[in-house]
């Protein structure tokens, strides 16, 4: 970010200057930075079934490197390659920290996408321009700064019209995305999963039908345009520009098998939970929004290795991992995508198994990040998002526990200030492992609690049985007899069946 734009209506985001908590542009490492803090911080534990979004981002920009400008360094490619981009924002409601505070995650979302945010600037109006987005006035002085920085690309921080995008690549002669293309575009370079990247595909594509007329042809006809080429750069990765030139019946039957294959996946993935259910662990599902920290308490809480990165969308696959009580008992814990304000509904609809499957937890740990700019929009935007899920269906949210994450990030007076606005929240820190005890007890507390009371003695040879009974339920009282062990416990009822096979004198029934 250079210098701050100021007039009236064209507000300067001085992005830089509110990254005091890591939460504005600077020092994130950038899937191209491959040195940034964010890549080195999570070196360490990276599980098997994700692998790091350094190897993702090393292999881009060798593939680029080789097709398109193999004779020169790789300094100089990455100036050369490296979408350099001026953010634009219509102010429309709120406050200006508001206004500000999305422009600067815009400007994160970017970086997370790959490219190097110059500028950024917020027009106050009551509403977008129904033809060019930001006020056709404002268009020119956008031109300028684009011009005067050298940003190949301008993202808008809204949902815009094909005939928007296109107006504006024409009056600006650069690359012109949205907000929702440029979280597509993220989804798309993180989705590891085939149902991960098949959701992602059938969001891209629903995105793209209505505006395949128009959007991007402005760009072609300039010489080297950078929207087209291979892996066509931000916003256009994906299904891509190939594919933007396909008709839309041969778009309508790629949705339509994406669909399917999507209903098939999710009948395996529902197959698996269900055994889980029928073993009846208790589940515990994480959600919250990106960037929060939802993977560091995971791996906090089980001591897992999942992937945690200083860097938006991290997690696209849900993982789920092993937990268990102070007491014992055991359940499972399930990390989730995050959210984010303003996520796609394209996303929201090809998430929505997978979000569904959170939603069908015994309890929810909602995690927010306290070093966020405004925490409390955060839990909003989640919120929002899991009533749009369970919206029109008779199934109720499971009870959900609120987690202020990063205490160790935000000085005394600002927890104080959480910890008003949200009493009922547990305060932790993944990275120092305060409270990290409490929460735990926490969720054990809310965990249901299997509700068979059996008494049984159970045979010295039984020691598996035994242990069992203490991973699974909760016991009550033990007590070492001549003929085995004599537990009092509270069990779920297909425990309590095998043990009904145990009476108290020790014999098997
Ligand atoms: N200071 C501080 N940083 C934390 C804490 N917990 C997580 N972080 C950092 O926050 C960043 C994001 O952490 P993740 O666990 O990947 O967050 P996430 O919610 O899983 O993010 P996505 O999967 O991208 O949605 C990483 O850089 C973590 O090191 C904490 O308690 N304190
Ligand atoms: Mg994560």
């Amino acid at each position: 970010m250079t210098d701050l734009i100021r007039d009236d209506e064209l507000i300067g985001q001085g992005a830089r200057s509110r990254g005091s908590q890591g939460q504005g542009f600077q020092g994130q490492g950038s899937p191209e930075g491959l040195a940034g803090d964010g890549v080195t911080a999570m070196a360490e534990d990276i599980s098997d079934g994700e692998l790091a979004l350094t190897e993702r981002a090393a292999l881009r920009r060798v593939v680029g490197l080789s097709t398109e400008l193999a004779d020169i360094s790789e300094v100089e490619y990455r100036q050369l390659r490296l979408e350099r981009v001026v953010l634009v924002g219509v102010w429309t409601s709120g406050t200006v920290e508001q206004a500000d505070a999305s422009l600067a995650e815009l400007g994160r979302l970017a970086e997370t996408a790959g490219s190097e945010v110059l500028e950024g600037l917020i027009q106050r109006r009551d509403r977008p321009d129904p033809a060019t987005y930001i006020g056709s006035g404002k268009v020119r002085e956008l031109a300028d700064t684009v011009r005067a920085n050298g940003a190949d690309t301008v993202i808008c921080d809204g949902e815009l019209s094909a005939g928007q995008l296109r107006q504006l690549e024409e009056k600006l002669k650069v690359k012109v995305i949205d907000r929702t293309a440029l979280i597509l575009d993220i989804f798309a370079q993180h989705a590891r999963s085939r149902e991960g990247k098949a959701q992602v595909e059938l969001a891209q594509l629903q995105y793209l039908m209505p505006r395949l007329r128009g959007w991007g042809s402005a760009l072609s006809r300039q010489a080297g345009g950078r929207a087209g080429g291979a892996g066509g750069g931000v916003g256009l990765r994906g299904p891509g520009e190939t594919k933007l030139e396909i008709d839309r019946r041969r778009i309508h039957k790629r949705i339509a098998k994406l669909r399917k294959e999507v209903v098939g996946m999710d009948t395996v993935r529902r197959t698996k939970r269900d055994r889980r259910l029928a073993n009846e662990v208790p589940s515990v599902a994480i959600v919250g929004y990106t960037n929060a920290g939802k993977s560091s308490l995971l791996n906090a809480i089980t001591g897992a290795g999942v992937l945690v990165q200083d860097a938006l969308f991290a997690t696209l696959d849900p993982t789920t991992r092993r937990g268990v009580t102070p007491d014992g008992r055991d359940y499972t814990l399930t990390d989730t995508v995050g959210f984010v304000r303003h996520l796609p509904h394209q996303l929201v609809d090809a998430f929505r198994s997978t979000l569904e499957e959170a939603v069908a937890a015994d309890v929810l740990l909602h995690v927010v990040d306290a070093a966020d700019a405004l925490p409390e929009a955060q839990v909003e935007a989640v919120r929002e998002v899991l009533g749009e899920i369970t919206e029109g269906r008779d199934e109720t949210l499971p009870p959900e526990l609120l987690v202020v994450n990063k205490a160790d990030a935000v000085d005394e007076l600002e927890l104080a200030r959480l910890r008003h606005v949200f009493p009922e929240a547990i305060v932790v820190s993944a990275r120092t492992g305060t409270g990290v005890a409490d929460l735990i007890e926490a969720i054990a507390d809310r965990l249901p609690r299997p509700d068979v009371l059996v008494e049984a003695l159970l045979p010295y040879a039984s020691g598996a049985l035994v242990a069992r009974v203490h991973r699974e339920g909760e016991v009550l009282s033990e007590r070492h007899t001549a003929d085995g062990t004599m537990l009092s416990a509270r069990v779920r009822p297909d425990l309590a069946g095998v043990l009904a096979g145990f009476t108290t004198n020790g014999t098997a029934g």
